[in-house]
Order: C-alpha cells, then sequence, then structure tokens
C-alpha cells in the first residue's frame, strides 16, 4: 500500500461503481434471456418441459464447480482482470446459447454461463469492497444489486420493446449477446480506470475474496445455518418460479408474450424500489428474524393463489417507454407481494449474516452460502420441469402446472419453519442481535 497518495475522489469511486454495475446489468440480462423464449424453445426446438429445466441447472453445475476455484483465481489475477476475464466467458457463452442449432449446444451455453456469470459477480464485489471500504460500502452494494435487477427487468421488457424479435428463439438471444457484450465492454473500461488510479490514488490492499473452506463447518452457530436453509428455499422458489414465469403465465392464463413480461418484470422492478426501503427500514428497527418470518409468511400462500383464484377484472398495466399488457388482478396482486417478498428477504438476510459470524471467517460463511444455494437451485427447475411433462401442462391442460405450484408451496413452507426456528434462537439466550441491533436511530 502506497500512504503517499491520497484516497479515491468521489467521483473516481462512482465511476468504478457504475462501469462494475454495468457489467453485472449484462449478467443479469443474459441469464435472463431465456425465460421469454421458453414457449419458443419448445415449439420451435421441439424441448420438453424436463429439458428446459436441465438448462436452467447447467448454469448451477457449473458454478458449483467454479466457485469452489473462483475466490482463489481472483485472489491471484486480481478483481480487474478477473471481471473482464469472466465478462468475456459470459459472452462467448451468450454466443453459444445464440447460435445453438440443438439441444447440447444450448446446455454447453448454459454451462459456460455459471462458469463467467457467478464468479463475476463476487469479482465485483471484491471490486466495490476495494473502492468503498469504509466509505459507503453497503449503499454501493445496493445500488449495484438494483441496477442488476434492471437487467433482469429489461430482459421481460425486450418481449415489448423488441418483439419483432420473438419470431424466433435465436434473435432474443442475440440481443442478449450484444447487451453481455456491452457489459464486456464496461468491465474493460473498468480495468483501464483502475490502472489509471493506481498511480494516483491509495487503493488499498488487494481485497480478499469470499471463498469457501468446508473445514470447520460445525464451528458455525444454529442460527448461521437457519439462515442459510432460508436462502436454500428461498431462492430454489424464486428464482425457478421467475424461469418458467412467462411461459406459465402465457400458456396457464392465456396472457400475450408482452403482458407475460411486464407481468413477470414487476418481480425484479419491485425489488429495485424497494430493497434499499427495507434496508433502511430494517437498520432502524432490528427485528431481522421477524421480518424475515413475516416475508416467509405473506410468500405461502401465493402459488395456491394465482393457481386457484378466479383471474379477477383485467387491468391495463402500462409501463412507460416499454409497452402495455392486460393482466388480470388475481395475478398482477399475488406477483407484486412476492416482488416484495424478493425485496425483503435479500435485503435482510445477506447483511444478517453480518451480525452472527465472525468477521474473520464471514467469506466462507457467504461462500458456504452461495454454494448452498446453488444447489438448491440446481434441483428445483429439474423437478418442476419433470412434474409438468409428467403431468401434461399446456393451454389445453392448464391443471398440469399445479403440481410444480404446490411444490413451490411446500418450500415455502419449509422457509416460514426455518425463518420461525431462527426467530426462537434470536429471542432467546445466544441470541446474535439480529432482533436487537439498530444500526441507525429510530
Ligand atoms: C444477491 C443475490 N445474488 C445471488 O443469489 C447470486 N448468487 C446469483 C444471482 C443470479 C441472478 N441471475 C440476488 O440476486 O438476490
Amino acid at each position: 500500500m502506497n500512504t503517499t497518495l491520497p484516497p479515491p475522489t468521489a467521483a473516481w469511486r462512482w465511476i468504478a461503481l457504475v462501469l462494475a454495475s454495468l457489467a453485472m446489468f449484462g449478467n443479469y440480462y443474459a441469464y435472463d434471456a431465456l425465460n421469454p423464449v421458453v414457449d419458443l424453445l419448445r415449439e420451435q426446438q421441439g424441448l420438453d418441459y424436463g429439458q428446459i429445466g436441465q438448462l436452467s441447472s447447467a448454469y448451477n453445475v457449473a458454478a458449483l464447480l467454479v466457485l469452489l476455484a473462483g475466490g482463489y483465481v481472483i485472489d491471484r489475477f486480481g478483481a480487474r482482470r478477473a471481471i473482464v476475464v469472466f465478462a468475456a466467458v459470459c459472452v462467448i457463452a451468450a454466443v453459444v446459447t445464440a447460435a445453438a442449432q440443438n439441444y447440447s449446444s444450448l446446455l454447453a451455453g448454459r454451462f459456460l454461463l455459471g462458469l463467467g456469470a457467478e464468479p463475476l459477480i463476487v469479482a465485483v464485489t471484491a471490486v466495490l469492497a476495494k473502492w468503498f471500504k469504509g466509505k459507503e460500502l453497503s449503499f454501493a452494494f445496493g445500488l449495484n444489486l438494483s441496477i442488476s435487477r434492471l437487467g433482469s427487468a429489461s430482459t421481460d421488457w425486450s418481449t415489448s420493446f423488441a418483439s419483432p424479435l420473438y419470431s424466433n428463439w435465436h434473435d432474443p438471444l442475440w440481443l442478449a449477446t450484444g447487451v453481455m457484450s456491452a457489459g464486456l465492454g464496461a468491465a474493460v473500461l473498468y480495468f483501464l480506470m483502475e490502472k489509471r488510479a493506481e498511480g494516483r490514488f491509495d487503493l488499498g490492499e488487494a481485497v480478499q475474496t469470499d471463498k469457501l473452506e468446508l473445514k470447520n463447518l460445525y464451528r458455525f452457530s444454529a442460527s448461521y445455518w437457519y439462515i442459510v436453509a432460508l436462502c436454500v428455499v428461498f431462492y430454489s422458489t424464486v428464482f425457478p418460479f421467475r424461469y418458467f414465469a412467462i411461459d406459465y403465465f402465457q400458456q396457464a392464463h392465456g396472457l400475450s408474450r408482452e403482458g407475460a413480461g411486464i407481468l413477470s418484470s414487476l418481480l425484479p422492478f419491485a425489488a429495485i424500489v424497494a430493497t434499499p426501503i427495507f434496508g433502511l427500514w430494517v437498520d432502524r428497527v432490528g427485528r431481522r428474524s421477524l421480518f424475515m418470518a413475516a416475508g416467509s409468511l405473506v410468500i405461502l400462500p401465493l402459488f395456491l393463489a394465482v393457481t386457484y383464484l378466479p383471474p379477477g377484472p383485467i387491468v391495463d398495466l402500462v409501463v412507460p417507454w416499454v409497452g402495455s399488457g392486460e393482466i388480470p388482478l388475481t395475478l398482477l396482486l399475488s406477483v407484486l407481494l412476492l416482488g416484495g417478498v424478493f425485496s425483503l428477504i435479500p435485503a435482510v438476510m445477506w447483511p444478517s449474516v453480518a451480525y452472527i459470524v465472525d468477521e474473520r471467517r464471514l467469506g466462507s460463511a457467504y461462500a458456504l452460502m452461495t454454494f448452498c444455494q446453488q444447489i438448491g437451485w440446481l434441483i428445483v427447475p429439474l423437478v418442476i420441469g419433470w412434474l409438468n411433462d409428467r403431468y401434461l401442462a399446456g393451454p389445453e391442460n392448464t391443471a398440469g402446472y399445479a403440481p410444480g405450484m404446490w411444490v413451490y408451496t411446500a418450500l415455502s413452507s419449509l422457509g416460514l419453519f426455518f425463518a420461525w426456528k431462527l426467530w426462537r434462537a434470536e429471542t432467546g439466550p445466544g441470541a446474535h442481535g439480529l432482533e436487537s441491533i439498530r444500526t441507525r436511530s429510530a
């Protein structure tokens, strides 16, 4: 560390944040690009739901492999090289997926995306820590996640603003390749700006990235494991639901692709707006495990509501500059509530780990949590795909989607159980302060 140099100015810090977040925008866009073409992959490529599920899981298999080594690669080569390399892997993955002529190439594309996208997230986290440590780090992380989620929402909106592309499944994926290439451009610009900053500012020691250490697992407390369990069931409900959602809204509820895209976009879009608000609120009042239990309770009936409740009146939902869609009120309210939970639980859950794990072990605690998250998120799309095929789900047999919705409901009840166990642990002796610690005055 060169202590004769000044710390980076705010302008340099915010430029670093914008460039790293644009790489993440591309990452999330490319990941979600498959969601709006599920029906086209079935019709034009002849895939069944089981194969669609496998395309989702191929990403997680790769992510599990690379999470074991990714942290070490980033520490060895430095975060600024790593974000360029991993963003380039994402672009190659997007090209392979868009150009695929058969199922195996599609699988290879999604596997490659898992190799690039998850370590890119780790590298961007290390970059933000480098620039914002001791400054507005939580705010910078929050903003970065919001821009990433805007990438997800934009993929859904592409069903409206790029509707002519949806005559075949390749063209929307080429658009995703273009967006991810712009993300790579931002990563290269970041690399160049950090090189320039090096001689001018003191950027501190290289930040150690989160690494998976499988030894000493028993030393984490019960509260940590309840949060990990909640994380697994929460993300293996929400991410697979999002993956199949546009197709589900089209086939089971008769929505147009544009309407289904707009409805699905409410999930990440609600999270952009509400995540920082929930973050601030919980900092003021504490009660973190209660908030997680409340979120788990709200999500519980939603999948059965969209399956069994009458659709209600039709609402014409307009998203300025994007388009509009006609959406039944029941679906709209259910997805809005799901969006609220998708904002609340991540906003509370990830920071809570910092209160219950020793600072020196925080990196491996997060790496382990992400590893477990990937396992659940790998399995559930396979189950949903298999169930949809097994029960012949389709527009002529909308009841065939119900078993999948029961799986999400079962996972949500497990989530409520783990949140309740956490709340019990945190309101008894040996609590870590999840309920009581307030970091801002109420
Ligand atoms: C913060 C959290 N991120 C993750 O769970 C990542 N491991 C994977 C995100 C992949 C999204 N395409 C989140 O997004 O809530």
